[in-house]
């Protein structure tokens, strides 16, 4: 990837998750990825929605740092578990996934996903908050989970979209926040900022309505 993209009129993604792509795709959008790591890492005594909200502007400005061209739209996202005060991102190895599941299992917990998106220098965010709830599970089904490896890369060990589809007993909130990227609220901000979702084609309407 250049570290400078010229472009017309565009919609990037600034991650390097196949999930948000996916996502963004699945509302009909041809997106750009542009890879645009940071550091993620929370600040002594930031909250876990301050967090996740930083982690998705700084995302969406790193990849907005990294393209030019005046009609661009950079989104950048970032998901995290959230039980009983304790904060679950992507699981460091095996044996924290492991922990993860443990704690999970046969309770709720909540799933932070945070969205922004900056055009023009504007930078708008937003956060979706999804209650998840698990079955029961014993070791066996926990360690037979492990083995399939869908853990690894995801906040909180799991992914909905998964074979973990099976241990959620309810959700109450955003499916697709729980996988990644909340589209509702990302749809509503692409709006705010000039981008009709809604097109055939990824070229924004701007261009088009004139
Ligand atoms: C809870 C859950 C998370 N996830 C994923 C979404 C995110 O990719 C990941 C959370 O990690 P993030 O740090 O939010 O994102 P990332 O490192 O994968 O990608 P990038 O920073 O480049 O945008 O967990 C699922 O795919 N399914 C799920 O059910």
């Amino acid at each position: 990837m250049p570290s400078s993209i010229l472009s017309g009129s565009q919609l990037f993604l600034a991650s390097g998750s196949p999930r948000r792509l996916a996502l963004l795709e699945q509302l009909g959008l041809a997106v750009t990825v542009v890879e645009a790591p940071v550091e993620e890492v929370a600040l002594p005594k930031e909250s876990p929605r301050s967090f996740v909200m930083r982690m998705a502007i700084e995302k969406a400005l790193a990849g907005y740092n990294k393209v030019s061209g005046h009609d661009i739209w950079v989104v950048g996202a970032d998901t995290l578990v959230m039980q009983d005060g304790d904060v679950f991102g992507k699981p460091r190895n095996h044996q924290q996934a492991k922990d993860f599941l443990h704690k999970l299992a046969g309770s709720s917990h909540k799933v932070l996903s945070a969205v922004a998106i900056v055009h023009q220098g504007e930078v708008l965010s937003d956060l979706s908050e999804t209650m998840v709830s698990f079955a029961n599970l014993d070791s066996q089904q926990i360690d037979n989970y492990l083995a399939t490896d869908e853990w690894r890369g995801k906040a909180g060990g799991y992914a909905i979209q998964g074979k973990a589809a099976q241990f959620i007993c309810h959700i109450d909130g955003s499916y697709s926040g729980v996988m990644g990227l909340p589209l509702y609220e990302t749809s509503a901000l692409l709006a705010e900022l000039g981008f009709t979702v809604l097109q055939p084609t990824s070229l924004n309407n701007k261009e088009q309505k004139s």
